[in-house]
């Protein structure tokens, strides 16, 4: 029997997300209404406590991630002794292992300190990646303010500014979109990790290294990179006949659960129109559909979240290089709901592997090899 892949494999129960016949809920609301009507901080409370906020556990909800968003100066100065060229995941990673020195609740596993700890790391995750652009800028970093959105927040902390209506309302859709997706890589590691009982921040760290790679969260990434190197719509034939040739991936497409198409993408799709139209950046739309009508019409594949995601952020002005930590600050209520799950009924994970090395052989002396 092949297992490659753990395709199909049912590992867990979760009560947070499910997939069924395409459609992706989030504790059993239809994501589209989640992405139309919910702000990522209602999804946040949704994800944790499989409930709605009423209008004051949201309110405080908001208090306490300004609260909480603000990073120990000891990890400022840390985030100042990285090399200039690390790639802002590495940085994320390491300074989320290093918070949890910071943490007083670090090594309490009750349920209270757990969900505390779930609010610090995703308080702070924010910061710690709008941290990352600035230090490389050479800018101050900047604290959330409470009378700011999450995704305000973000963004006011990238770029010192005040952001606009639109952007923010882009990057709160983004965050809800990516918030939580069942048994995903990432998902899983930090599962797996905290099934040793581990603490929240080692399968943080886990999913963090996870998400990283280009088959899952960096394939956004890679599609940005993929959209710059095309340049031109004219391009488009020539660089995925070559890709298909060398049978190169191409990011952005096809999905080990979605076979009809990704609900998250539609969204996305229709973000990246407006936003390149608005911001004059409408050629990396263009691009993006071409690449989309030529995968679909010759491979069957279709876009998933990350493809259209990409044109959306560069449209927003974002580094392309941070596209997959902002996957990080929304996946991190995903990450911290489904290691709240695995502690509150946990079993350490531990499957068995089909031995397919030598048979069983001697120790030969190494004057006799
Ligand atoms: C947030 C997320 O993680 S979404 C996923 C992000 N990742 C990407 O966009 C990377 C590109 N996509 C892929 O690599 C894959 O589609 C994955 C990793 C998402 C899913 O992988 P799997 O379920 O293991 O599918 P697998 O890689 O076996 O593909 C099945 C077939 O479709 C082909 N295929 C799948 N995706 C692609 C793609 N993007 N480009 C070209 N061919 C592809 C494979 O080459 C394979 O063909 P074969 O049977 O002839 O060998
Ligand atoms: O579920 C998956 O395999 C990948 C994915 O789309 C996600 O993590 O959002």
């Amino acid at each position: 029997m092949s297992t490659a892949g753990l395709e199909g494999v049912v590992a867990t129960q979760s009560g947070i997300s499910s997939i069924i016949d395409g459609v992706l809920t989030y504790r059993g609301i239809n994501i589209d209404e989640l992405a139309m009507y919910a702000s990522f901080e209602e999804v946040l409370y949704l994800l944790w406590n499989d409930e709605l906020p009423t209008v004051e556990e949201l309110n405080n909800l908001k208090k306490d991630l300004a609260v909480q968003g603000v990073l120990p100066p000891e990890i400022i100065v840390l985030m100042k002794s990285f090399p200039r060229d690390t790639h802002p995941m590495a940085i994320l990673r390491t300074v989320v292992s290093a918070l949890e020195m910071y943490d007083p609740d670090a090594y309490d596993m009750s349920p209270e300190a757990n969900l505390r700890k779930a609010l610090n790391i995703q308080a702070k995750i924010s910061t710690v990646v709008a941290a990352i652009q600035r230090v490389k800028e050479g800018k101050e970093i900047l604290s959330p303010k409470s009378e700011f959105t999450f995704a305000e927040n973000f963004l006011y902390m990238l770029t010192g500014e005040v952001p606009d209506e639109i952007a923010s309302k882009s990057i709160d859709t983004a965050l809800i979109l990516h918030a939580d997706h069942e048994l995903n890589a990432s998902t899983f590691a930090s599962r797996v990790t905290v099934g040793t009982l581990a603490n929240m921040y080692a399968g943080i760290v886990s999913a963090i290294g996870t998400l990283s790679g280009p088959l899952h969260g960096g394939a956004n990434e890679a599609v940005m990179e993929m959209l710059e190197e095309i340049g031109e719509v004219e391009n488009v034939e020539s660089h995925l006949s070559e890709a298909f040739r060398s049978k190169k991936k191409i990011m952005g497409f096809g999905h080990r659960v979605y076979k009809t198409g990704d609900p998250r993408a539609k969204f996305l799709k229709s973000m990246s129109k407006s936003l390149t139209t608005l911001k004059g950046k409408k050629k990396m739309y263009e691009i993006s559909v071409k690449i989309d009508e030529m995968i679909t019409r010759e491979k069957g594949l279709l876009p998933n979240v990350d493809f259209y995601s990409a044109s959306t952020y560069d449209s927003l002005g974002i580094a392309r290089d941070l596209f997959t930590p902002i996957f990080a600050v929304s996946r991190t209520s995903g990450w911290t709901a489904h290691i709240l799950e695995q502690y509150s009924n946990n079993r350490l994970i531990r499957p068995r592997a089909e031995y397919v090395g030598s048979q069983l052989r001697s120790y030969v002396p190494i004057e006799d090899r």
